[in-house]
Formats: C-alpha cells, structure tokens, sequence
C-alpha cells in the first residue's frame, strides 16, 4: 500500500495517531521537502518514529515518483508532507501515478497553512482564490498574484498568500561548470512579500490605489503557524515592509475591505497601535 500522509504544521508529534501508526509498519519511509519544511532536524523525527526517514527533494518527487511508488503494491511505502498532503498542488500527481500503476493507496489528512490561517481570527469561508508570491530577481518579476488580490478585493474576499520557498538552487558558478552546488535554502519572509507588493501598488494609479490596494492597506503577517512560537501581527501594508518575524515559514493575508465585527475584534489583538474600527483602507 502506498500512503501519503500529512505531519501537520508544529512538532513531529502532530502526526495524527493514525499517520503514526501507519509509518511505523512501513517499510520505507520518505519525507517530502521542497513545498513545506519541517520545524526540526530529520534526526528528531527518525527517533520519534523509531526508523530511517529518506529525504525526498524536488527532483525525486516529480522525475522520480516511480523509486517511491516501487513495490508498495507488496509492502508499505509512506511519503510524509508537511501540513496536509493536498495543501500543495503537487501531490494529486503521486496519487495518479499510484492509480495508473494499481497500486493500492491512502491518505491521511493533517492541518494544512490551508485552514490554520484561521488562527487569525479571519472566517474561512471568506477567503478568495489563494495566491503564491514568487521571490523576484533582476529581470524577472511576475505580478499576476497582484491581480488575484484584486480580484478578491473587489469580491470583499480575504487573499491568503503563500510565499516562496527555495530550495536546492543551483549556485550560478554550477550552472556555467555543470557542478551539482546549491546555495542555501531561502524562505520568502512577510517583510519581503510586502516590499514586492508595495512596489507593484505603488506603480498604480490613484483611482485604483484607492479603490484597491494601497500603503496604507491592513496586512496579516503570520510566522511558524501551529508552532510553539508562532506570531502573528497587523501592519499596514508600509509598516509590514520592515517587519522583522523571525525564522520561516511566513505567511500574509490581505483581509477584505469589510471585515465581520468578531473578524475586527479578533484581529485587534495582533495591531499594536493601529485601530481597525472604522479601519477602510
Ligand atoms: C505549498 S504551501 C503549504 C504546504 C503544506 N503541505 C500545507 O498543507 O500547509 C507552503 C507555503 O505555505 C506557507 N506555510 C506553510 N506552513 C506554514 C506555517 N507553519 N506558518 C506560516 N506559513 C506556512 C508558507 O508561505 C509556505 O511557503
């Protein structure tokens, strides 16, 4: 049998009783990690589960489904996803794939940043369409995101905005030699997010600056959601362009223009000075 089975968002032990179960009868046992990251070393988990835990990256993912998929219709294969395993568009894949092949197979759900993001007090069943902010570079910088916040603007939709995660990039002196050297993962923090979207909101004109997003717009900054030491906080969109969080992963939510009195309250705990009644910006 093949299992695909959700860790949840804090420690190794938010793995559901049933997951646990489960791994520790399989025979291999992969831990995916390019979508998500765990928040302690592979070491901690492979004691907690008492087995090997192989690490499984982007390429062995997407070019190499068949190595995992490999004899789970005999014996049990699990692969492990941080959050929950339909959190990211990947894994749909890994369950067609084992379906093609007929090979037997199982999930088991876990909280994903998905519907976690509630613990900032905005109702779920008001978020619109959730966007992914790409880190930018000299020459590329795709704003497509900025039209998806819009869109859930003008629909009074809250936008949940996941952010970018690099790991195993090729350094660019690898890349001209054909060496396998990788820089050092990166994970897009709030602070970064809200200097890109600054930039594009800054570049509209006024009209749209005042009926869409501007500066002075409210923005959710959430830090290690379901950790022991998670954060949350409420800037303007300017303020939260230097706001220091802390260690990854972050996340951002542009809340909708009008926000449920109880959305309000709640979220005026994390605003410091900033009133949010009569807030319209
Ligand atoms: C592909 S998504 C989510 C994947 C995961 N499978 C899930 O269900 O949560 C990865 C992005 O979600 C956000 N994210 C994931 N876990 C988070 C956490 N604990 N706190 C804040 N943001 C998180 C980050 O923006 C991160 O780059």
């Amino acid at each position: 049998m093949f299992y695909l089975i959700g860790l949840g968002l804090g420690d190794p032990k938010d793995i559901t009783v049933k997951g646990l179960e489960i791994v520790k009868q399989c025979s291999r046992v992969y831990l995916e990690m390019y979508t998500s990251i765990l928040g302690c070393p592979k070491e901690e988990l492979e004691a907690f589960y008492g087995r090997p835990v192989l690490l499984a990256d982007r390429d062995l993912v997407e070019q190499g489904a068949d190595e995992i998929l490999a004899g789970s219709a005999e014996e049990d294969v699990a692969l492990l996803v941080v959050g929950d395993p339909f959190g990211a568009t990947t894994h749909t894949d890994f369950i067609l794939r084992a379906k093609e092949k007929k090979i037997p197979y199982k999930v088991i759900h876990n909280a994903s940043i998905m519907n976690a993001i509630g613990c900032c007090g905005l109702q779920l069943y008001k978020f619109g369409e959730t966007v992914s902010i790409p880190y930018w570079d000299e020459t590329w910088k795709p704003d497509s995101f900025y039209d998806k916040i819009k869109l859930n603007r003008l629909h009074n939709m809250h936008t949940l905005c996941l952010l970018d995660i690099k790991v195993k990039e090729p350094t660019l002196e690898s890349l001209m030699r054909g060496r396998k050297e990788y820089m050092p993962p990166r994970f897009m923090t709030v602070a970064e997010a809200a200097q890109q979207l600054l930039a594009i909101v800054d570049k509209k004109d006024a009209l749209e600056r005042n009926t869409i997003l501007n500066d002075q717009s409210l923005c959710v900054g959430l830090a290690r959601v379901g950790h022991d030491n998670q954060q949350i906080v409420v800037r303007t969109l300017r303020d939260m362009a230097t706001t220091d969080m802390g260690g990854p992963l972050h996340s951002v939510v542009i809340p909708a223009k009008e926000m449920h009195p109880l959305e309000v309250e709640f979220l005026q705990q994390f605003a410091g000075t900033l009133k949010l009644e009569d807030y319209n910006h």
